[in-house]
Protein backbone atom coordinates (compact mmCIF):
# COMPACT_ATOMS: atom_id res chain seq x y z
CA UNK A 1 0.00 0.00 0.00
CA UNK A 2 2.56 2.66 0.83
CA UNK A 3 6.39 2.05 0.77
CA UNK A 4 9.10 4.04 1.35
CA UNK A 5 12.48 2.61 0.26
CA UNK A 6 15.79 4.27 0.96
CA UNK A 7 13.99 7.40 1.77
CA UNK A 8 16.07 10.64 2.70
CA UNK A 9 14.86 13.87 3.77
CA UNK A 10 16.49 16.74 4.97
CA UNK A 11 14.71 20.42 5.45
CA UNK A 12 18.11 22.10 3.81
CA UNK A 13 20.39 21.50 6.76
CA UNK A 14 21.49 17.87 7.28
CA UNK A 15 19.75 14.58 7.08
CA UNK A 16 16.34 14.06 9.17
CA UNK A 17 15.54 10.59 7.56
CA UNK A 18 18.91 8.24 5.89
CA UNK A 19 17.49 5.25 4.34
CA UNK A 20 14.11 4.37 5.46
CA UNK A 21 12.64 1.43 4.18
CA UNK A 22 9.31 0.67 5.56
CA UNK A 23 6.22 -1.18 4.23
CA UNK A 24 2.66 -0.51 5.13
CA UNK A 25 0.88 -3.75 3.86
CA UNK A 26 -2.78 -3.70 2.89
CA UNK A 27 -4.99 -3.97 6.38
CA UNK A 28 -2.36 -3.22 8.60
CA UNK A 29 -1.94 -1.37 12.21
CA UNK A 30 1.54 0.48 12.94
CA UNK A 31 2.36 2.80 15.31
CA UNK A 32 5.22 5.03 14.77
CA UNK A 33 7.09 6.24 17.52
CA UNK A 34 10.52 8.07 18.52
CA UNK A 35 11.70 11.67 20.56
CA UNK A 36 9.92 14.99 20.23
CA UNK A 37 11.63 16.20 16.50
CA UNK A 38 12.81 12.51 15.69
CA UNK A 39 10.57 13.16 12.33
CA UNK A 40 7.22 11.54 12.64
CA UNK A 41 5.33 14.12 11.21
CA UNK A 42 8.05 14.80 8.77
CA UNK A 43 7.97 10.94 7.48
CA UNK A 44 3.55 11.13 7.51
CA UNK A 45 4.00 13.69 5.23
CA UNK A 46 6.29 11.93 3.33
CA UNK A 47 3.98 8.49 3.07
CA UNK A 48 0.78 11.21 1.72
CA UNK A 49 3.01 12.88 -0.26
CA UNK A 50 3.19 16.42 1.30
CA UNK A 51 6.64 15.92 0.87
CA UNK A 52 8.59 14.36 -1.76
CA UNK A 53 11.86 12.17 -1.07
CA UNK A 54 15.25 14.14 -0.57
CA UNK A 55 16.78 10.57 -2.05
CA UNK A 56 14.47 7.07 -2.55
CA UNK A 57 11.46 6.38 -3.34
CA UNK A 58 8.33 6.71 -1.93
CA UNK A 59 5.31 4.53 -3.68
CA UNK A 60 1.82 4.78 -3.10
CA UNK A 61 -0.95 2.32 -3.95
CA UNK A 62 1.70 1.13 -6.42
CA UNK A 63 3.04 4.59 -7.64
CA UNK A 64 6.23 6.18 -7.52
CA UNK A 65 4.69 9.48 -5.51
CA UNK A 66 7.54 11.78 -7.84
CA UNK A 67 6.41 10.40 -10.97
CA UNK A 68 2.31 11.63 -10.14
CA UNK A 69 0.87 14.43 -12.01
CA UNK A 70 -0.93 17.28 -10.04
CA UNK A 71 -4.10 15.62 -10.67
CA UNK A 72 -3.30 12.10 -9.85
CA UNK A 73 -1.86 13.18 -6.69
CA UNK A 74 -5.18 14.59 -5.88
CA UNK A 75 -6.81 11.37 -6.67
CA UNK A 76 -4.11 9.22 -4.42
CA UNK A 77 -4.77 11.37 -1.57
CA UNK A 78 -8.27 10.84 -1.64
CA UNK A 79 -7.07 7.18 -1.01
CA UNK A 80 -5.66 8.60 2.12
CA UNK A 81 -7.37 10.46 5.71
CA UNK A 82 -5.11 12.27 7.39
CA UNK A 83 -5.58 13.27 11.09
CA UNK A 84 -3.49 16.44 11.67
CA UNK A 85 -1.43 16.52 14.75
CA UNK A 86 -3.13 20.27 15.24
CA UNK A 87 -6.54 19.30 13.50
CA UNK A 88 -6.68 22.49 11.49
CA UNK A 89 -11.04 23.26 11.39
CA UNK A 90 -12.35 26.03 9.54
CA UNK A 91 -13.41 28.25 12.72
CA UNK A 92 -16.45 30.01 11.53
CA UNK A 93 -17.53 26.60 10.09
CA UNK A 94 -19.86 24.18 12.30
CA UNK A 95 -18.07 20.91 12.89
CA UNK A 96 -20.44 18.49 10.71
CA UNK A 97 -19.12 21.40 7.80
CA UNK A 98 -15.77 20.67 9.00
CA UNK A 99 -16.10 16.99 8.84
CA UNK A 100 -18.00 17.22 5.25
CA UNK A 101 -15.43 19.34 4.22
CA UNK A 102 -13.69 16.46 1.92
CA UNK A 103 -16.74 16.12 0.05
CA UNK A 104 -17.90 19.78 -0.37
CA UNK A 105 -14.33 19.96 -2.05
CA UNK A 106 -14.70 17.44 -4.38
CA UNK A 107 -18.22 18.37 -5.73
CA UNK A 108 -19.66 15.28 -3.90
CA UNK A 109 -23.90 15.73 -3.87
CA UNK A 110 -24.48 16.77 -0.15
CA UNK A 111 -27.86 15.53 0.16
CA UNK A 112 -26.89 11.93 -0.93
CA UNK A 113 -24.51 12.35 1.28
CA UNK A 114 -26.14 13.50 4.68
CA UNK A 115 -26.88 10.00 5.81
CA UNK A 116 -23.16 8.90 5.87
CA UNK A 117 -22.47 12.23 7.48
CA UNK A 118 -24.96 11.79 10.23
CA UNK A 119 -23.90 7.85 10.95
CA UNK A 120 -20.56 9.11 10.94
CA UNK A 121 -21.09 11.98 13.68
CA UNK A 122 -22.76 9.44 15.80
CA UNK A 123 -20.04 6.55 15.22
CA UNK A 124 -17.67 9.24 16.81
CA UNK A 125 -20.09 10.56 19.23
CA UNK A 126 -20.42 13.98 18.24
CA UNK A 127 -24.17 13.93 16.55
CA UNK A 128 -25.43 16.30 19.71
CA UNK A 129 -21.99 18.57 18.30
CA UNK A 130 -22.79 18.76 14.93
CA UNK A 131 -23.86 22.63 14.86
CA UNK A 132 -21.15 24.05 17.49
CA UNK A 133 -17.72 26.03 16.38
CA UNK A 134 -14.83 24.56 16.70
CA UNK A 135 -13.52 26.68 18.99
CA UNK A 136 -16.20 25.48 21.24
CA UNK A 137 -15.19 21.78 21.16
CA UNK A 138 -12.89 19.81 24.35
CA UNK A 139 -9.54 18.55 23.17
CA UNK A 140 -11.27 15.36 22.82
CA UNK A 141 -13.97 16.48 20.62
CA UNK A 142 -11.36 18.24 18.23
CA UNK A 143 -9.66 14.70 17.92
CA UNK A 144 -12.94 13.07 17.23
CA UNK A 145 -14.00 15.60 14.72
CA UNK A 146 -10.78 15.17 12.94
CA UNK A 147 -11.01 11.58 13.33
CA UNK A 148 -14.61 12.20 11.11
CA UNK A 149 -13.01 14.12 8.59
CA UNK A 150 -10.44 12.15 7.69
CA UNK A 151 -12.28 8.88 6.76
CA UNK A 152 -15.63 10.29 5.64
CA UNK A 153 -14.23 9.99 1.85
CA UNK A 154 -13.59 6.23 2.74
CA UNK A 155 -9.96 6.44 2.90
CA UNK A 156 -8.00 3.17 2.24
CA UNK A 157 -5.25 4.36 4.54
CA UNK A 158 -5.89 6.33 7.57
CA UNK A 159 -2.83 8.17 9.11
CA UNK A 160 -3.21 9.89 12.73
CA UNK A 161 -0.51 12.19 13.82
CA UNK A 162 -0.54 11.95 17.51
CA UNK A 163 -4.82 11.69 17.69
CA UNK A 164 -4.20 11.67 21.77
CA UNK A 165 -2.13 14.66 22.02
CA UNK A 166 -3.84 16.91 24.56
CA UNK A 167 -6.74 14.29 25.91
CA UNK A 168 -6.94 12.22 29.42
CA UNK A 169 -6.59 8.54 29.17
CA UNK A 170 -10.15 7.87 29.07
CA UNK A 171 -10.62 9.56 25.95
CA UNK A 172 -7.55 8.14 24.75
CA UNK A 173 -8.75 4.88 24.79
CA UNK A 174 -11.99 5.94 22.92
CA UNK A 175 -9.87 7.76 19.77
CA UNK A 176 -7.88 4.48 19.98
CA UNK A 177 -10.88 2.01 19.84
CA UNK A 178 -12.13 4.21 16.87
CA UNK A 179 -8.79 3.38 14.81
CA UNK A 180 -9.10 0.09 15.56
CA UNK A 181 -12.79 -0.14 14.29
CA UNK A 182 -11.33 1.56 11.40
CA UNK A 183 -8.28 -1.37 11.09
CA UNK A 184 -11.19 -4.00 11.47
CA UNK A 185 -13.24 -2.49 8.53
CA UNK A 186 -10.39 -3.25 6.42
CA UNK A 187 -8.48 0.12 6.69
CA UNK A 188 -4.85 0.65 6.94
CA UNK A 189 -3.51 2.82 9.94
CA UNK A 190 -0.57 4.34 11.17
CA UNK A 191 -0.32 6.62 14.32
CA UNK A 192 2.14 8.72 15.13
CA UNK A 193 2.68 8.75 18.97
CA UNK A 194 5.29 9.08 22.01
CA UNK A 195 2.40 7.54 24.38
CA UNK A 196 3.61 4.23 25.72
CA UNK A 197 0.64 3.64 27.33
CA UNK A 198 -1.40 3.72 24.19
CA UNK A 199 0.84 1.66 22.30
CA UNK A 200 0.78 -1.10 25.00
CA UNK A 201 -2.87 -1.12 25.32
CA UNK A 202 -3.35 -1.07 21.58
CA UNK A 203 -1.06 -4.73 20.98
CA UNK A 204 -3.84 -6.61 23.52
CA UNK A 205 -6.42 -5.19 21.09
CA UNK A 206 -4.81 -5.66 17.81
CA UNK A 207 -1.59 -6.52 15.96
CA UNK A 208 -0.11 -4.40 15.88
CA UNK A 209 3.77 -3.36 14.86
CA UNK A 210 5.72 -0.56 15.98
CA UNK A 211 7.82 1.98 13.95
CA UNK A 212 10.77 3.59 16.00
CA UNK A 213 12.67 6.48 14.63
CA UNK A 214 16.22 6.98 15.96
CA UNK A 215 19.15 8.50 14.81
CA UNK A 216 17.69 9.21 11.44
CA UNK A 217 16.73 5.85 10.50
CA UNK A 218 13.47 3.46 11.08
CA UNK A 219 13.34 0.43 12.96
CA UNK A 220 10.79 -2.19 13.85
CA UNK A 221 10.90 -2.14 17.61
CA UNK A 222 11.31 -5.40 19.65
CA UNK A 223 7.96 -7.18 20.93
CA UNK A 224 9.01 -6.06 24.45
CA UNK A 225 7.82 -2.75 23.91
N1 LIG B 1 9.02 22.87 7.32
C1 LIG B 1 10.12 22.66 8.05
N2 LIG B 1 11.25 23.34 7.77
C2 LIG B 1 12.39 23.13 8.46
N3 LIG B 1 12.51 22.23 9.48
C3 LIG B 1 11.40 21.54 9.79
C4 LIG B 1 10.16 21.72 9.11
N4 LIG B 1 9.25 20.86 9.64
C5 LIG B 1 9.90 20.20 10.62
N5 LIG B 1 11.17 20.60 10.71
C6 LIG B 1 12.17 20.10 11.66
O1 LIG B 1 12.36 18.71 11.41
C7 LIG B 1 12.49 17.99 12.64
C8 LIG B 1 11.45 16.90 12.72
O2 LIG B 1 10.16 17.47 12.81
P1 LIG B 1 8.87 16.56 12.90
O3 LIG B 1 7.72 17.47 13.11
O4 LIG B 1 8.82 15.65 11.73
O5 LIG B 1 9.19 15.70 14.21
P2 LIG B 1 8.23 14.86 15.15
O6 LIG B 1 8.94 13.60 15.47
O7 LIG B 1 6.87 14.74 14.53
O8 LIG B 1 8.13 15.79 16.45
P3 LIG B 1 6.98 15.92 17.57
O9 LIG B 1 6.91 14.61 18.29
O10 LIG B 1 7.51 17.03 18.44
O11 LIG B 1 5.71 16.30 16.86
C9 LIG B 1 12.41 19.04 13.75
O12 LIG B 1 13.70 19.40 14.13
C10 LIG B 1 11.68 20.19 13.08
O13 LIG B 1 12.06 21.42 13.67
Amino acid sequence: MIELENVGYSYGDGALLSDVSITLSPGSFHFLTGPSGAGKTTLMKLCYGALLPSSGMVRAFGADMRALSRDQMALLRRRIGVVHQDCRFLDHLPVADNVALPLTVSGRDMSAESGNLSELMKWVGLAARADALPPELSGGERQRAALARAVIMSPDLVLADEPTGNVDWEMSQRLLQLLVELNRMGKTVLIASHDLGLIRAAKSQVQARVLRISNRQVQLAGADL
